[in-house]
């Protein structure tokens, strides 16, 4: 196995630029599974404006490694450019000339919102100390920015993967905040086979000699070797095997030595990339916090099941699968439909897999333009 030798990673810190980011200290927050994070700040991103009646903003919930950087070039305070590029402004799905759109960084992540690389009370980096966080918690940590930017109820949430979990979950936790929730390549609950896949990842972060229990930032070096395994793991079930194979066959890596000389194969010299990518923009235990967090999903824990739990929620709900995901396979977004009447039922279609809930913007925003429907204003 080939480990790229990656740089020291590089994810926000309080006094790096902010980029575009606003934040907002929201105070003492409890969590589900015990304990209570003292002082809970959260970064966030805004397009257009709120209108008097504070009832045209939609919330965008991004997805394990995303941010609040939905839209716009990648600069000051952004490592990338917006991961839904194109979604957002004037005349677009999520029209700036109607909506006020937001979009925050998640709890337990590494882009300007509390997480584990964050500072404690005494000063020094959570790291290993960070409390287990819940994709419930993330939503109530949103409903204090939603109610400090006094937005009572969202016209729409949405989000993809991670982020149709917490759009769910929003659904099910706050059926009176929303009006509509748009479910992409998501599911109601973390099913075996993504927990699955999820421990090999968490053991390869765990095991990289680098990664101390969690508290590394004071070593100077991060756990990148491990937290590279991780992505190569989550990147290929992001992918479809139709799409790799078409793309890389069997080739060697072109301008390297020959297979029989140590050379690499293409796709693997792909994941090494994607590996050294990760590697340079996010945090190893932020990896941790939302892999758990994931797995903790199941908006029909302890409220009677799925059907149960989506049964106060009077709003619009949209879901939609990707016909070639093989994570969250299509069966998971028809379950849904089938356990809450009244649910549209959509399909992207893609070669990519998982992924194209990001790939796909053109469909994405169909579906998105057909749930936000017409201007009545
Ligand atoms: C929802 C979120 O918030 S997640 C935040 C954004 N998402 C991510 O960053 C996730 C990681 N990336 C991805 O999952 C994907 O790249 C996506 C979904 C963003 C885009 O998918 P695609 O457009 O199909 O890109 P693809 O997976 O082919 O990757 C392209 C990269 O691989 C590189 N690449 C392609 N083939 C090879 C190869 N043989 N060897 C090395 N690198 C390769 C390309 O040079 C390109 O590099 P760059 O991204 O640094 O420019
Ligand atoms: N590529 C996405 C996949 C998870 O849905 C991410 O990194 O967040």
């Amino acid at each position: 196995m080939t480990i790229t030798d990656l740089p020291t990673t590089s994810f926000w810190r309080p006094g790096d630029d902010p980029g575009d980011r606003q934040f907002a200290a929201l105070g003492p927050v409890v969590l589900e599974r015990g304990g209570t994070l003292p002082d809970v700040t959260v970064a966030y991103e805004t397009w257009g404006t709120l209108n008097a009646a504070r009832d045209n903003a939609v919330l965008v919930e991004h997805a394990l490694t995303g941010d609040s950087h939905v839209e716009g070039p990648p600069g000051a305070g952004h490592p990338t450019p917006g991961w839904w590029d194109g979604l957002i402004g004037p005349g677009r799905p999520l029209d700036t000339d109607r909506f006020f759109v937001v979009a925050s960084n998640v709890l337990g992540g590494c882009q300007g919102t509390t997480g584990p690389s964050s500072d404690a009370p005494d000063g020094r980096a959570w790291g290993g100390r960070f409390p287990a966080v819940t994709i419930r918690d993330q939503v109530a940590v949103e409903a204090l920015l939603a109610d400090r930017l006094g937005i009572r109820v969202w016209a729409a949430v949405l989000g993809g993967s991670m982020g149709g979990m917490r759009a769910i979950e929003w659904a099910t936790s706050h059926p009176q905040r929303v009006a509509t929730c748009i479910v992409l390549a998501s599911t109601a609950y973390a099913t075996a086979d993504q927990i699955a896949w999820c421990q090999p990842q968490l053991l390869a972060i765990r095991s990289d000699p680098a990664f101390h229990d969690g508290d590394y930032y004071e070593h100077g070096v991060v756990p990148s070797d491990g937290l590279g395994i991780a992505r190569r793991i989550a990147h290929v079930t992001y992918r479809h095997e139709g799409e790799l194979a078409e793309r890389f066959g069997r080739e060697a890596q072109a301008g390297e030595e020959p297979l029989d000389r140590g050379g690499r194969f293409a796709v693997e010299s792909y994941l090494d990339h994607h590996a050294g990518k990760l590697g340079r923009r996010f945090d190893a235990n932020s990896y941790v916090v939302l892999s758990e967090a994931m797995n903790s999903h199941d908006v029909g824990r302890g409220r009677g099941g799925v059907a149960a739990a989506l049964a106060a929620f009077e709003g619009s709900l949209v879901v939609a699968g990707v016909d070639t995901d093989r994570l969250y396979p299509e069966r998971l977004s028809d379950e849904i439909a089938a356990l809450r009447p009244g649910t549209t039922l959509r399909h992207i279609t893609s070669r990519f897999g998982h992924d194209g809930f990001l790939i796909e913007i053109e469909q994405v925003g169909a579906v998105i333009r057909d749930a936000l429907g017409a201007d009545r204003s």
